[in-house]
């Protein structure tokens, strides 16, 4: 009889959770948005979750269907969770722009017993304002130029480091241009002038490569419970040895600074700056009479540091990736702009800043890579304000993820005629005027946009000019043509690290 009733119980119970499950999953037909046919488990996102399609082609996936259908966005589930996928230029550019006041949060778990969360990515609000405000003047383009000699100075040992490979192997370019990045972010954000190019397993590497480590039991949890509740159960988002580690490195640096008056031209000085002086002024001194109420805290410096790490290597490395594959079957394309790198620097005397500035056909062929390979093939926001869709009934409620997939639209031939062709030219000035409305958005748009795109533009510009002023480079045969996207990741990544052959110019 015991048994009985606990196996009624047991029945019981998985029914009402079924039933739970099912009515959950029909949010979105019950507000009128249309919706895909959910798995019991997983929602919509089984090929996802469990590791057998890409983000990249999720999205891009997801898009497509939604406007072959017709419409302008779909509900899908993760799960349990609702979340809105936005298949239409006009209300992406509205959500990102116009709207953003309904739409300012990233959606990511933030939280004070958690310092490395508590970064500009994360915050929202009052807080994301005032940290945003007060940060955006280091990436102006004189702050570029600050530190242009620091990633000049990397560039040089980035060509050693080829060098040194020489020309009979392949060469891991991939792995050339991590420890390259990563060498700029420490001297800029850390103030570290570590030699992870000739050191390739130093800590603050293997350190850093294991906080990009896709958690998805966190990525769940963040997505259920509200912040504040994991916040006061002592949910840790990242490893505590991870935080200990990059606290201390930038809390060392900044004492030593402190008590030795020393200053160097860095992203850790000019926060050091806003944490005395609240501000940062047009000429980089400290204008005494402007300071403001909320100064930047050490910790504050701690996350933002290392979220400077986590947006700015990875993302810059990646770009060259995909540059360079592109342009190693590209020979025409590599040809033209070597010509192009040799004759500005030739009428500059050396790299300069101006003279990357000067190199039209090199931006071209960054935007083209962007266009092509977003880093980041969907952009994340979560609806702070309950809002009406235009011309719709649809309200999509306050805290609903809403995502915006950047690489649907970016390969979109409305806008971009044959998109899996690489073509520099499409952003030629003509071009671009004769299709003002084609979305290009690999770093975000509106008030959140990446704060450190120029910093991204320049180490990637001068990391391709190292490669294409000095070698031919050539795919090795090993190679898989197309790229394929690597799964179980966040970010747009290929499956195969790049391996070049390389020839002397
Ligand atoms: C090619 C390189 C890069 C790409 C493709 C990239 C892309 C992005 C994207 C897509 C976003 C989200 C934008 C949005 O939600 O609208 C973002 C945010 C951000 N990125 Fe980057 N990024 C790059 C390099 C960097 C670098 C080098 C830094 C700084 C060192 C940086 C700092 C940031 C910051 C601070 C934010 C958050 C802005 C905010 O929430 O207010 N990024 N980035």
């Amino acid at each position: 009889m015991a048994l009985l009733t606990v196996l009624f119980s047991i029945g019981v119970f998985v029914f009402l959770l079924y039933a739970f499950a099912k009515w959950r999953q029909q949010y979105w037909k019950r507000i009128g948005v249309p919706q895909l046919t959910p798995n019991i488990i997983f929602g919509d996102g089984f090929l996802l979750h469990t590791g057998k399609t890409s983000i990249k082609e999720f999205y891009e996936d997801l898009y497509f269907n939604t406007k072959a259908r017709g419409q302008k966005f779909v509900g899908i589930y993760h799960a349990l969770m609702p979340e809105i996928v936005i298949a239409d230029a006009t209300l992406s550019k509205r959500i990102l722009n116009q709207d953003f006041e309904y739409f300012q949060s990233h959606g990511m778990f933030y939280h004070k017993s958690n310092i490395l969360t508590m970064n500009i990515f994360s915050l929202e609000g009052e807080e994301w304002r005032g940290r945003r405000t007060k940060l955006t003047p280091m990436f102006t383009s004189g702050k570029m130029k600050m530190i242009f000699s620091i990633i000049t100075n990397k560039s040089e040992k980035l060509l050693e480091a080829i060098n040194k490979c020489g020309t009979n192997d392949a060469i891991n370019a991939e792995d050339l241009f991590k420890r390259y990045t990563t060498e700029i972010i420490a001297s800029t954000a850390f103030g570290l002038d570590i030699d992870v190019l000739n050191e390739p397993n130093h800590k603050f590497r293997e350190i850093g490569e294991e906080t990009l480590k896709p958690h998805l039991l966190n990525f769940a949890l963040e997505r259920i419970f509200s912040r504040n509740f994991l916040g006061s159960i002592g949910y840790q988002a990242i490893a505590s040895h991870i935080v200990e580690y990059f606290s201390k490195v930038v809390k060392d640096t900044l004492s030593h600074r402190e008590a030795n008056g020393i200053e160097r031209k860095d992203f850790l000085q000019l926060m050091l700056q806003l944490k005395h002086h609240g501000k940062i002024n047009e000429n980089d001194r400290v204008d005494e009479n402007q300071k403001i109420k909320h100064l930047l805290t050490d910790n504050d410096i701690v996350a933002e540091s290392f979220f400077m790490y986590l947006a700015g290597y990875e993302t810059s490395a990646t770009t060259m990736v995909f540059a360079l594959h592109e342009l190693a079957l590209n020979q025409e394309i590599q040809n033209k702009l070597r010509n192009e790198i040799t004759e500005v620097i030739e009428k500059h005397g050396e790299i300069t800043y101006e003279a990357v500035m000067d190199m039209e056909y090199l931006d071209k062929v960054v935007k083209e890579t962007l266009r092509k390979y977003p880093i980041v093939p969907v952009l994340p926001r979560t609806c702070t304000k309950d809002y009406k869709i235009p011309n719709t009934n649809v309200v999509i409620k306050k805290g609903t993820a809403v995502q915006i997939p950047c690489i649907g639209l970016h390969s979109d031939p409305e806008f971009y005629p044959n998109p899996k062709i690489f073509d520099p030219e499409r952003f030629s000035v003509e071009n671009k005027m004769r299709r003002p409305d084609a979305p290009w958005i690999p770093f975000g748009d509106g008030p959140r946009q990446c704060l450190g795109m120029r910093l991204g533009l320049l180490q990637t510009k001068v990391g391709i000019i190292t490669f294409i002023k000095n070698f031919h480079i050539f795919l090795d045969k090993s190679m898989t043509v197309p790229l394929q996207p690597q799964k179980s990741i966040f970010l747009y990544h290929p499956v195969e690290e790049l391996l070049l052959r390389i020839e002397k110019v």
